[in-house]
């Protein structure tokens, strides 16, 4: 195992003003990522993976706590560091595909090489070998509207990913693909992880696609309730996984 691409140290998240209407939606929040690893966030609705989420992807902030990718701390940097941090280390991959309608899926996977500053000679081989590796080649002079929900969501990985990025991070990555899409997806993101040691965390309600990480980190009430870790098959893994969940007392499995 790598050394640490993602270190939360003691993370609170508290939304509202002091005085007001106080909500504490992440308490006392410690663990890591090594560098190569796929990790799964799962918890109740409501629990706060997403806000977990949000503060490592730098979308938003902690109230205190220290967190750190790839060694360099997040926390106290100003607007515009966190902005070129986020374009050079880090992919994203949401529900909703957010990909731009006006453009093509080749000026939509670029997007991240054009904030990096990559020289505009080096953008079309990287798109089309990114492309290539989702098996959407076909696809870069269509429109988002032109293709497919799983087409889509292969698009927006590869969007993730053109720039190299440190550190994938998912919110519910596979929440609006059928089963067999989703399936791709995950598939595809498992051969990132082990050919080519992308690290990816991902927020997911699905015991299936949890059980494609090799460690699923609960959270209940915004603290760590338990770490589990894949080691035997797939199949194994997932009714862990559904083990865990109804213990959370979730009807999501
Ligand atoms: N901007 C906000 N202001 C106030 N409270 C918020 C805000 N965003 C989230 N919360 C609260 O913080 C808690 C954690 O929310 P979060 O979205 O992180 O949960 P989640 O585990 O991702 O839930 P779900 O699985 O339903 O998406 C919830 O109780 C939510 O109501």
């Amino acid at each position: 195992m790598g050394s640490p691409v993602v270190e939360v140290r003691n993370v609170q998240k508290v939304y509202g003003k002091k005085g007001g209407n106080q909500f504490k939606a992440l308490n006392d929040v410690t663990f890591s990522m090594q560098e190569g690893e796929f990790v799964g966030i799962m918890g109740p609705s409501g629990s706060g993976k997403t806000t977990l989420l949000n503060v490592i992807s730098t979308l938003d902030q902690v109230t205190s706590g220290e967190i750190k990718i790839d060694n360099v701390d997040i926390t106290d940097m100003g607007q515009d560091e966190l902005s070129d941090f986020r374009s050079q280390k880090l992919g994203f991959i949401f529900q909703d595909f957010n990909l731009l309608e006006n453009m093509t899926i080749a000026e939509n996977i670029a997007l991240p090489l054009y904030l990096q500053g990559t020289p505009a000679k080096n953008i079309d081989a990287k798109v089309v070998t990114v492309a290539k590796r989702l098996g959407i080649e076909e696809l870069l002079q269509k429109y988002p509207a032109e293709i497919s929900g799983g087409q889509k969501q292969r698009s927006a990985a590869a969007r993730a990913l053109v720039h190299e990025p440190t550190v994938i991070l998912g919110d519910e990555p596979t929440g609006a693909l059928d089963s067999k899409n989703a399936t791709s997806l995950l598939e595809t993101m498992k051969d990132l992880n082990d050919r080519q040691n992308v690290s990816i965390m991902m927020v997911t309600h699905d015991a299936y696609s949890a059980s494609y990480c090799q460690r699923i980190i609960f959270i209940q009430d915004g603290k760590l309730h338990k770490e589990i870790h894949r080691s035997a098959t797939r199949e194994l893994f997932y009714k862990e996984i559904l083990d865990v969940l109804a213990q959370l007392g979730t009807k999501n499995a």
